[in-house]
C-alpha cells in the first residue's frame, strides 16, 4: 500500500487538532443591424420560473422545495424509498471528475485540431457542457473510454444562436464569458435553478473588458444576450467570496482578448480548488496565464489554445457519498477508479475520514482507496473549514448526523449560492430526521452548521433535495443508518453529477423502490441512542 494520493503544492487542506481532541480539516464584425431581442430568444428553452420548459430535470424545482416550500396536499410525485442497511461494504466505481471533464471539453473546443479526453465523465452536467461547446462549433464525439474533440482554434463562428446551460452554473458563466469573443450575438439561458443564481459581478466584469451584455428576464440574471462585439481587454474586478466559477470564466475567455487580461479579486478568495484546476487546465493548453500567490490578481496574455490529451481522474465529491457511507458502517469498502495526485479541494473527504478514525489507504497498483472502519470511529469534538471544498458540505453534515458528540463546519457561506442553498438544505431535512442540527451564522451570513450526532434515528420521513442533486445524494446517505425506510424526492438528479449513484449503492445491498407520493404530513422523528 502506498502512501494517500499526493496533493500539489500550494493547494490549502490542513487537518489540524482541536482542542476538543477533534480536528480542523482547512485546509467579424459585429451586425450593422442588431436584431431584437425577442428575435433571438425565439425558440429559447426560457421560461420564467413558474413555467419550467423541461419538467423531466430536476424534479424538485418548479417553485417548490427549491424555495423551501411545502408541496400542496394532495399532489402527485414520484418519491425513492430507501430501506436502511444494517451494513455496508464492498467494491465501487467512482465517477471521474466532473470539473476536470468540463475544463477539458473547454480547452479541446478552444484548441485547433484534435483533443482527446481519457477517462471522461458521461453525465448530464458534461453532456451540458458537449452541447454548448457543439454550439460554438466543436465537432464532440464519444468513444468507448474517449471523447475526440475536433477545436475550432481561432476560427470563431457566426453562430448567432441559444446555448443551454440547464442548470450548470459553470457552463452559463463560461459560456457567456465565451460568447463575447464570437462574431454575432448569442442567447446563453438555462433552468429556473439557474436563472435564480447570482450572475452580477460575472457581467459587470466583462463589460468592464468591453463585452456587451444584457440580461433579458431580469436584470443581471439569466439568461442574457451577449452581442458579441469582442473582448478588448484590460483589468476587471471580481468578488472571491460568491463564486470561483465568475473567475473561471473570465479566465478560459481572457486569452482571446484583444491586450492582456488582469483580473483583480477583492475580499477573501474562497473553492481556490477550483481556480487551480482552472489556471492548470489552461496553462497545460498553452495559454499564458499567471496568478499572485494570494489568488487575488491573476494576468493572462492574448494566446492560442493548443489541442492536447487528457486523462480525467476520480471525482472525490461523488467519491464522498460512498465515502460516508463507509464511515457509517464498520467493515471494509474499496473504491476503484481513483488515480491520487488529485487537485481537488473535496479530496479533504479522506483526511476528514482520518481524522474521524477512519482508515482510508490508497493503492497506486490497483488505483484503487481502501476504507477499513473500526467499531469505534467517529467519536469525539471535530471541527472542518470547508472554504476549499464546498462541494462535501452537504455530505459532512450526513457523516455529522452520526459523529458521537459534535461536528463542527465553517467556512461554506458560497454553498448559500449553489443550486440549493445547502447548509440550510441540510439542516432543515436532518432536523425533520430528528438530527440535533444548528446552522451557524457569521455576519449574519449562513456559514456554516454544527451538529451533534446520534447513534440512529427513527427514519419514516419523507426527506425534500431542495432540487439540488447533492442534497439528494447526502439525505440518501444519512438515511443508511437509521432504522426504518426514508423516502426521498429528486431521485432522478444522481443523472446531473453522478448517474450510476443507484447502481453503485445497490451493490452494497441498498434496496430502493419508487413510490408515488400524495402530499402528507411528516411524523416528528427523534434521535435514538
Ligand atoms: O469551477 C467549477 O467546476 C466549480 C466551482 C465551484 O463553484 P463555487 O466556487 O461557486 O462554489 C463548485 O462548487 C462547483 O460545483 C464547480
Ligand atoms: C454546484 C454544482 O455545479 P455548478 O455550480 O456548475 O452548477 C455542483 O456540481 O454541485
Amino acid at each position: 500500500m502506498d502512501l494517500l494520493p499526493t496533493r500539489p503544492t500550494g493547494h490549502r487542506i490542513l487537518i489540524a487538532p482541536t482542542a476538543g481532541g477533534g480536528c480542523r480539516a482547512r485546509q467579424e464584425n459585429f451586425p450593422d443591424h442588431r436584431p431584437d431581442i425577442a428575435e433571438l430568444s425565439d425558440g429559447m428553452a426560457c421560461p420564467r420560473s413558474a413555467e419550467i420548459a423541461d419538467p423531466g430535470r430536476q424534479s424538485d424545482i418548479a417553485g417548490k422545495a427549491s424555495d423551501g416550500e411545502r408541496w400542496e396536499k394532495g399532489d402527485t410525485r414520484m418519491l425513492l424509498k430507501v430501506d436502511p442497511v444494517d451494513s455496508f461494504s464492498g467494491t465501487f466505481r467512482v465517477p471521474s471528475s466532473k470539473p476536470e471533464t468540463q475544463r477539458a471539453i473547454l480547452t479541446g473546443t478552444l484548441a485547433e485540431g484534435t483533443s482527446r479526453v481519457y477517462n471522461d465523465l458521461r453525465c448530464d452536467e458534461t453532456e451540458t457542457m458537449k452541447n454548448a461547446c457543439r454550439a460554438f462549433g466543436a465537432t464532440i464525439t464519444e468513444h468507448d473510454g474517449y471523447l475526440e474533440i475536433l477545436g475550432i482554434g481561432g476560427n470563431l463562428p457566426h453562430i448567432r444562436r441559444v446555448i443551454q446551460s440547464r442548470g450548470s452554473g459553470l457552463v452559463f458563466r463560461v459560456m457567456t464569458a465565451l460568447a463575447s469573443v464570437l462574431p454575432s450575438p448569442v442567447v446563453v439561458t438555462g433552468d429556473a435553478t439557474l436563472r435564480n443564481r447570482v450572475m452580477e459581478p460575472l457581467l459587470e466584469a466583462l463589460r468592464e473588458l468591453g463585452a456587451d451584455i444584457e440580461s433579458i428576464v431580469s436584470e443581471n440574471k439569466a439568461p442574457v444576450v451577449n452581442w458579441g462585439r469582442g473582448l478588448k481587454g484590460g483589468t476587471c474586478r471580481l468578488p472571491g467570496d460568491i463564486s470561483s466559477q465568475f473567475i473561471t470564466a473570465v479566465l478560459f475567455a481572457a486569452p482571446l482578448a484583444d491586450i492582456p487580461v488582469k483580473i483583480e479579486v477583492t475580499g477573501e478568495v474562497f473553492s481556490q480548488s477550483y481556480i487551480r484546476q482552472t489556471l492548470a487546465s489552461l496553462t497545460a493548453a498553452g495559454i499564458k496565464v499567471s496568478a499572485s500567490e494570494d489568488m487575488r490578481s491573476y494576468q493572462v496574455e492574448p494566446s492560442t489554445y493548443q489541442a492536447q490529451d487528457v486523462t480525467t481522474h476520480e471525482d472525490y465529491t461523488s467519491a464522498s457519498y460512498l465515502l460516508a457511507a463507509a464511515a457509517l458502517f464498520p467493515g471494509r469498502t474499496v473504491l476503484t477508479n481513483v488515480y491520487g495526485d488529485s487537485m481537488q479541494g473535496e479530496f479533504a473527504i479522506v483526511p476528514i475520514l482520518q481524522q474521524l478514525g477512519v482508515d482510508v489507504t490508497f493503492d497506486r497498483a490497483t488505483s484503487s482507496l481502501t476504507v477499513d472502519n473500526p467499531p469505534d470511529s467517529m467519536r469525539g469534538h471535530f471541527e472542518v473549514d470547508v472554504r476549499d471544498c464546498p462541494n462535501i458540505v452537504p455530505t459532512l453534515a450526513a457523516l455529522g448526523a452520526y459523529v458521537q458528540g459534535s461536528l463542527r463546519v465553517t467556512g461554506g457561506r458560497l454553498t448559500r449560492f449553489h443550486k440549493a442553498s445547502r447548509i440550510e438544505a441540510m439542516a432543515a431535512e436532518l432536523t425533520r430526521a430528528g438530527v440535533d442540527i444548528e446552522v451557524l451564522y457569521n455576519d449574519g451570513v449562513c456559514d456554516g452548521f454544527e451538529v451533534r450526532g446520534a447513534q440512529t434515528y427513527p427514519g419514516g420521513v419523507t426527506l425534500s433535495s431542495w432540487g439540488d442533486h447533492r442534497i439528494f445524494m447526502s439525505l440518501f446517505v444519512a438515511g443508511l443508518r437509521m432504522q426504518s425506510a426514508n423516502r426521498f424526492s429528486g431521485f432522478e438528479d444522481v443523472r446531473l453529477s453522478f448517474p450510476t449513484f443507484m447502481e453503485e449503492f445497490a451493490k452494497a445491498g441498498v434496496r430502493t423502490a419508487s413510490v408515488e407520493d400524495v402530499e402528507e404530513e411528516n411524523a416528528p422523528a427523534g434521535a435514538v441512542g
